[in-house]
């Protein structure tokens, strides 16, 4: 999208009377105030001693940007182009499951949000709403699906067709979350909303997960859905396999080693999604900011590289594009949005993201992404 650049938000937020938070830390604590304590916990916590959790944010701070001045950046160019396909920012909104945990809207208002300001949507496989819900939601708004693999591999290849025919435009398959992390504040709440049934909206409208059932109750479905998302078996022969049964571009999710990234280029992988999943699965690995510069050189630009987990600002953005990213997800902070005010909250953190994401690239002197890879980075 190209934007006259008139600080016209930094304005309106100045002399605007509306309270809201701006920073993910404000938006975190506000949305700890609204939802309840489980609930919050959830979202907010990582795995183990939170290591990682705390590393994504700590690890940007590590790299300074070096501008340059003096170009014109009047009109600053946030679009990137995708698998042949052109967006209007540098980001997509990260796959986040069970977001009825958060508010009774869930997807649609996040997809509805996402719609209006043409930010592309990954849609999580354990999401509270449906595929077809969500496509119906968000008209022709672009968006992805993000595969947890089935243990029964046809129910995997059923999900992706459903998302091939309500439009979505890539499959992310999600590969460092083949069990759960240990998450010690779920298990200090006591709380799993995957058996409560805040991620079963795919499941139980696949026709292939029902034709499974030998029963159909509450307790059955859960089960069954809980038995197919562990499945550490998952390896490069389903990769190759999936790629063969679709013809949507296929990202992998999670990835942090250069050579995992090469096996990925040679499975024919088309993408790849620098991530630890936001601290969430083993704690101790290396910040995905950290990760990127060694993945990033290993592909050189043979497949796009996106980076998710700790992008919390437009300068995070600005970081992640001149270290070799060619888009990032942003995550917990649209959720923290979406606890506070429904789509509106969503709304409200993408407008200001936007923006501050567009100062950045221009105070940086960047007119656009292409130019942002070019930024002078140092590390202290
Ligand atoms: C509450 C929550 C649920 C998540 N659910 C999923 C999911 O269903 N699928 C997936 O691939 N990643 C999931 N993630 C990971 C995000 O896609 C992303 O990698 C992570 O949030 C990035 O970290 P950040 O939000 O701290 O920037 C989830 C993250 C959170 C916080
Ligand atoms: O909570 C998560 O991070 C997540 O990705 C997930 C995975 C499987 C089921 C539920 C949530």
């Amino acid at each position: 999208m190209t934007t006259g650049q008139k600080n016209d938000s930094f304005i309106e937020n100045i002399v605007s009377s509306e309270v809201f938070p701006f920073s993910a830390e404000e938006l975190e604590a506000a949305a700890k105030e609204k939802i309840d304590t489980a609930a919050f916990g959830y979202t907010r916590s990582g795995a183990g001693g939170e290591e990682t959790l705390r590393k994504n944010i700590a690890s940007f701070d590590k790299y300074s940007i070096v501008p340059k001045y003096l170009n014109d950046v009047s009109v600053v160019d946030t679009s990137i182009e995708l698998f042949g396909r052109t967006y209007a920012h540098p980001f997509l909104l990260a796959p986040v499951g069970m977001l009825k945990i958060t508010h009774e809207d869930a997807e649609i208002a996040v997809s509805k949000a996402a719609a209006k300001y043409h930010v592309p949507y990954i849609q999580s496989t354990v999401s509270s709403y449906s595929i077809e819900e969500v496509a119906v939601a968000s008209g022709n708004s672009p968006k992805w699906f993000q595969l947890y693999w089935s243990n029964n591999e046809n129910i995997s290849y059923s999900m992706v067709k459903r998302a091939e025919e309500a439009g979505y435009e890539a499959i992310v398959l999600t590969i460092d979350t083949f069990m759960f992390g240990w998450r010690e504040e779920d298990m200090r709440n006591r709380f799993s909303p995957l058996r409560e049934g805040y991620g079963k909206a795919n499941y139980i409208t696949d026709n292939v997960f029902l034709s499974t059932l030998a029963h159909d109750d509450h307790d059955s479905v859960i089960q069954e859905i809980l038995q197919n998302i562990y499945h550490p078996t998952l390896n490069w022969k389903h990769v190759a396999e999936l790629k063969k049964r679709t013809s949507l571009p296929i990202l992998l999710k999670g990835v942090l080693h250069p050579s995992d990234a090469r096996l990925a280029i040679e499975s024919g992988v088309d993408g790849i999604i620098v991530s630890n999943h936001g601290g969430r699965q083993l704690d101790g690995v290396i910040s995905s900011i950290d990760a990127l510069p060694a993945v990033a050189k290993e592909v050189g630009r043979e497949i796009p590289v996106l980076l998710d987990s700790g992008i919390r600002r437009g300068a995070d953005v600005v970081k992640a594009l001149a270290l070799g990213a060619d888009a990032v997800l942003y995550g917990r902070p649209y959720v923290y949005g979406l606890a506070i005010a429904g789509q509106t909250g969503v709304e409200k953190v993408l407008e200001n993201f936007i923006q501050e994401t567009k100062v950045s690239l221009a105070l940086s002197g960047a007119a656009n992404v292409q130019a942002a890879r070019n930024i002078h980075i140092v590390k202290s």
